[in-house]
């Protein structure tokens, strides 16, 4: 356990006991409704009580497509952290990081110090998460490749650290999965040597439901999430009967129907083990009848498609143009590159998953805007992959936005943008884990429900992490990447009882003694289970 200082918050409505943060939150929301062409805007506050499991589980992590770029290099990460490894290249020492991940690289606005500056922490000091040098890793490939070789077959980490990261990830060896090659492009079938025996889809599924609890068994955890990181598959139909309901999925798969995708077989497995699932790829692995599945289980689900490169900056520019009420009328996104995502994605079945995913980004940003767009106006989008072998993991991408500002005039951005594709992924992983995990030990009550309950089984707070957002029926998606990040920042702060971030500073635009009276915490106000208690501190 690393010696970092904590976030400790010193008030009557926050309560710190061995086991549980305790505190009393006030929700505020404003409920509009339009009226003879006037927005009647209600706003109203929810007295909640949110408690935070301070105990952190012994957390496993198993990855299908363990041995890809991803899978491999996501390992090698935490290997490499927890190792603490450096290693020489030719711009001098590199030492083990988590660039790229929000929860071990980023900072949290905390407030101000007594001289007016802003104050910030490590995310990861506000509550307790697991630490990255504590997960577990174990997985599925389709490829038998153990992860040392796996990670040079990738290609994506330098050679000197590859060296010494081998003999820790050369007895690490995925075990066999499922494989239905009309899922995935065609040309995958040449790494396919480590199936499982074949059989029908219920027996995949407990053998995918043993491996969870073998893995979990023999390494003593408390806890397990299953994450796919494995190829891109085509979209499964949705038919009445097949998939559109648990009982009917649970049943077609006890049929040995045909469209049932791997990754689905992947998510009943973990929902009936009780194993949060979370997909990093496009397809629609959750039909309506595993979606179902987990609403009736209560187990978490997350998805969908890491968000990691080009369609992140997109969820950026998009929001900042349209916000400035600057309308983008064409976005055209390409890139190649020559890993083996980019090799399945020749296939156009597979393509055209990746094409919704990275297409619907900016729904919600142009919907946002009725003085920019007519309805169902929309700009023109244009989405271009190409696989280009040499260029491997370092995916180039080229972006051309153009938008119509004032009097007729334009305006074009033009991005050039090379990474390697897993290093922008792989912290991801880890951060989709990590708060997904967190997410089970938060839990809410208030006067009305004075059952403590959890997050909806969709975890919609990972959205931040992913191109096309999973969300529960009826609700809103949103893709804006500041309105996403806000998300996790002001959840993580309401288990603190802090209030949201507003970036007002008005303490820097009004006189100090304006705010004589809330100088001393609310002691007037403090809540026990949704009730104000006026006067008495609550201890
Ligand atoms: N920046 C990124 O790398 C990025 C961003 C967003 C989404 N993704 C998605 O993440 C996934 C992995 O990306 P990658 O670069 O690691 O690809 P990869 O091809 O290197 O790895 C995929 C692995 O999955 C394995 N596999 C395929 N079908 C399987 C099955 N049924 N069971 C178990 N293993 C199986 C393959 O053998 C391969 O090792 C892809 O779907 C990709 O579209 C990647
Ligand atoms: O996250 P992002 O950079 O927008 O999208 C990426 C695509 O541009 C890339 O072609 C694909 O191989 C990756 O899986 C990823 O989906």
């Amino acid at each position: 356990m690393s010696s970092k200082p904590v976030v400790f918050v010193d008030s009557p409505n926050v309560r710190y006991s061995d086991t549980l943060i305790e505190a009393d939150y006030e929700y505020a929301k404003t409920t509009v409704t339009i009226e003879n062409e006037k927005y009647v805007c209600k706003p109203t506050t929810s007295v909640l009580q949110i408690r935070t499991e301070r105990r952190v589980p012994k957390l496993g992590v198993m990855l299908v497509g363990w041995g890809g770029n991803n899978g491999s290099t996501v390992t090698a990460a935490i290997l490499a952290n927890k190792h603490k490894l450096s290693w020489q290249t030719k711009d001098g020492l590199n030492t083990a990081n988590w660039f790229g991940s929000i929860t071990q690289s980023s900072t949290v606005r905390l407030g101000l110090d007594s001289n007016g500056q802003d104050v910030y922490a490590p995310m990861n000091s506000l509550v307790p998460m697991v630490h990255p040098d504590d997960v577990v890793v174990d997985g599925w490939d389709i490829s038998s490749m153990n992860l040392a070789d796996a990670m040079e077959r990738a290609k994506v980490l330098d050679w000197g650290l590859q060296t010494q990261l081998r003999p820790l990830m050369e007895q690490m060896k995925p075990r066999p999965s499922i494989y239905f090659p009309e899922f995935i492009a065609a040309n995958q079938a040449e790494r396919a040597n480590n199936l499982i025996p074949t059989g029908s889809k219920q027996e995949a599924v407990d053998h995918i439901r043993r491996d969870i609890r073998d893995f979990k068994q023999a390494q003593g955890l408390d806890q397990v999430i299953i994450l796919w990181t494995a190829n891109t598959e085509r979209f499964s139909e949705i038919l009445p009967g097949l998939n559109d309901t648990a009982d009917n999925l649970l049943a077609s798969i006890q049929k040995n129907a045909a469209e049932i995708s791997p990754s689905t077989i992947f998510a009943v497995a973990s929902i009936l083990e009780g194993c949060t699932y979370i997909n990093g790829s496009p397809q629609n692995t959750f039909v309506p009848g595993c979606i179902d599945l987990a609403e009736k289980k209560r187990v978490f689900i997350a998805g969908d498609d890491f968000k990691s490169g080009q369609t992140k900056l997109k969820s950026v520019l998009v929001d900042f143009l349209v916000s400035a009420g600057i309308k983008p009328v064409s976005i055209v996104s390409y890139n190649h590159l020559g890993n083996n995502d980019g090799y399945n994605l020749s296939a156009p079945q597979q393509f055209r998953s990746k094409e919704i995913s990275k297409s619907n980004v900016v729904d919600d940003m142009v919907q946002s805007n009725s003085i920019l767009y007519g309805k169902d106006e929309k700009p023109d989008h244009c989405v271009v992959i190409k696989y280009v072998p040499y260029v491997g993991d370092s995916k180039r991408a080229l972006d051309e936005y153009t938008s119509e500002i004032m009097l007729g005039g334009h305006n074009t951005i033009s991005i050039h943008n090379t990474c390697e594709d897993s290093l922008l992924a792989s912290p991801l992983i880890l951060d989709l884990v990590l708060l997904a995990e967190l997410s089970t030990r938060i839990q809410f009550s208030s006067s009305s429900v004075p059952e403590f309950v959890q997050f909806h089984p969709i975890l919609t707070m990972l959205s931040y992490l992913c191109k096309a957002p999973l969300v529960p029926t009826g609700t809103p998606v949103v893709n804006a990447l500041a309105r996403q990040r806000s998300c996790i920042e002001n959840i993580l702060r309401a288990c603190l009882s802090l209030p949201p971030e507003n970036s007002m500073s008005l303490e820097h635009k009004l006189p100090a003694n304006i705010f004589q009276d809330a100088i001393k915490p609310l002691v007037n106000k403090p809540m026990a289970n949704g009730k104000l208690v006026n006067g008495d501190r609550i201890m």
